[in-house]
């Protein structure tokens, strides 16, 4: 295999987030999520590892469509409790050098203006290394919480996504010139206001007059990921996204997924090889096949079945507790849809209603597992990257840290051996450690460069 591999280890700020009931398990630390210390430990072990980054996702609201209600979520700590996935960032910045922080916000509910701000600040915090997973949310409570009385339909998310990014790429690429700071402490003037311009977005969901409040930080716009696969999904990624994670199981799909988004990508203008797909991977690793095997067995005896009941019902639309067909009807598509097209009757592969139910009582049912030795788990992650057309992994964990110690003990060194992954950081930006030096802002060829010519254009 010729291609480096990316890693990031799929996280979120709270003490559920994949593994349903696995906090229990005595070696687990997740309990500890809400202090400092849980946080920093993992960005060093990360770095150790020569992680790509810490991808963290994020909910705004319950999961409360299994049996109607918020008790099942609540009782399991199915994302919940759940803290800002943000505000971890800078203390784990502060003790590493070269990893980097993909962090989850929905354009659906919080304001452009001020989001294109905090992002701003992070990444001039931590010199270059933030992410952005743009998402449109799927949780009926969490409209509920912002004001509305259902979610807004689902393509329609998309467009205000899309809306949404032009305001941000506006505040981030052509508010300030490259040369509005001057720092003359001579003449007391620390930027031009010439150089310095309002955006006056006016548009269908939103008005920003602007300028941005943040000087230009080292990457100005973040590099965006994507997550969601639905035809209107795909269309978006293909015109944003950098960075896609693409869920599930059915690696044919995945394939056949990739392909879409880089055509689609390719037709837009765009370079395919500056989209980079990842997808989910558990890895249970043991000495020995048998011990992988063992620690699978004893970790699925602590895993709650009525979890991952409560995260497929509210993820698909569907209430698990009753639903009485054989085949999901497709009625649940204002969720997440991609998930519809892996589990509906027009699925590639269709299964049952019942067989989901089952497959859910398992560890890592949420993506691909690879249980084995370190030789086994790198050669199924090399032959994935290889038949699938992926470009990295968000490692989903099982019990925390202990997945990731493995990981970075046993596996990173067989990848390491086999050339396939890195064993120094290159110096830079996250763009730049993805795309190679000299790529610390978005290519000319990215929709967000057009609003650099905001500073030609305005005042
Ligand atoms: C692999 C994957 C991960 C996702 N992670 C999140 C997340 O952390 N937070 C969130 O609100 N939505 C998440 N979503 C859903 C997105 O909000 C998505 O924009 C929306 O549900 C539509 O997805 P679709 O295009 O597949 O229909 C995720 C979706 C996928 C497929």
């Amino acid at each position: 295999m010729s291609k480096q591999l990316h890693l990031n280890a799929f996280e979120m700020n709270c003490l559920g987030h994949l593994a349903h009931g696995l906090w229990s398990h005595p070696a687990d630390q997740r309990r500890h999520y809400t202090d400092l210390s849980f946080w920093t430990n993992l960005a060093k072990l990360l770095e150790r590892g020569k992680f790509d980054a810490v991808f963290i996702a994020d909910v705004l609201g319950i999961y409360d469509v299994y049996g109607e209600g918020k008790e099942p979520a609540v009782r399991n700590a199915v994302q919940i409790p759940a803290n800002d996935p943000s505000l971890v960032i800078p203390p784990m910045a502060a003790v590493t050098k070269h990893l980097n922080f993909v962090v989850t916000s929905a354009t659906t509910y919080e304001h452009p203006y001020a989001f294109a701000r905090r992002i701003s600040t992070l990444d001039h915090l931590t010199k270059g290394r933030i992410a952005w997973n743009i998402v449109t949310s799927y949780l009926p409570n969490a409209a509920q919480n912002f004001g509305l009385d259902t979610m807004i339909g689902h393509d329609e998310r998309y467009d205000i996504a899309d809306e949404y990014l032009e305001v941000v790429y506006k505040l981030w690429e052509g508010s300030w010139q490259e040369d509005a700071v001057l720092t003359d402490k001579k003449n007391r003037k620390y930027s031009d206001p010439s150089k310095v311009h309002s955006i006056r977005h006016k548009g269908n969901y939103f008005n920003v007059q602007g300028p941005h409040l943040s000087e230009p930080s080292l990457q100005r716009t973040p590099v965006l990921y994507q997550a969601g696969t639905s035809p209107r999904g795909k269309v978006f990624a293909a015109r944003h996204a950098e960075g896609i994670f693409i869920g599930g199981t059915d690696t044919a799909l995945m394939k056949k997924q990739i392909a879409d988004i880089r055509r689609q990508a390719e037709e837009q203008g765009r370079d395919p090889a500056q989209l980079k797909f990842f997808t989910g991977l558990t890895p249970i690793v043991g000495a020995t096949k048998e011990e992988a095997q063992r620690k699978l067995e004893e970790f699925t005896s602590y895993y709650l079945h009525e979890g991952g009941l409560v995260h497929f019902s509210s993820g698909s639309g569907y209430d698990l507790a009753s639903y009485a067909q054989d085949y999901f009807d497709g009625s649940g598509n204002n969720h997440v849809q991609s998930a519809m097209d892996r589990f509906s009757k027009n699925a590639l592969n269709p299964r049952t209603v019942k067989e989901i139910i089952a497959s859910l009582s398992k560890i890592g049912s949420m993506g691909l597992v690879a249980v084995g030795t370190p030789e086994e788990v790198a050669d199924r992650m090399e032959q994935l990257v290889e038949d699938v057309g992926l470009d990295g992994f968000n490692i989903m964990q099982v019990v925390s840290p202990g997945t990731l110690e493995d990981f970075v003990d046993l596996v990173v060194p067989e990848l390491q051996r086999r050339g396939i992954y890195r064993k120094e950081y290159q110096e830079g930006t996250l763009r730049e450690q993805l795309f190679g030096q000299g790529n610390r802002l978005l290519p000319a060829s990215h929709p967000a460069a057009s609003f650099r010519e905001l500073s030609v254009n305005s005042s």
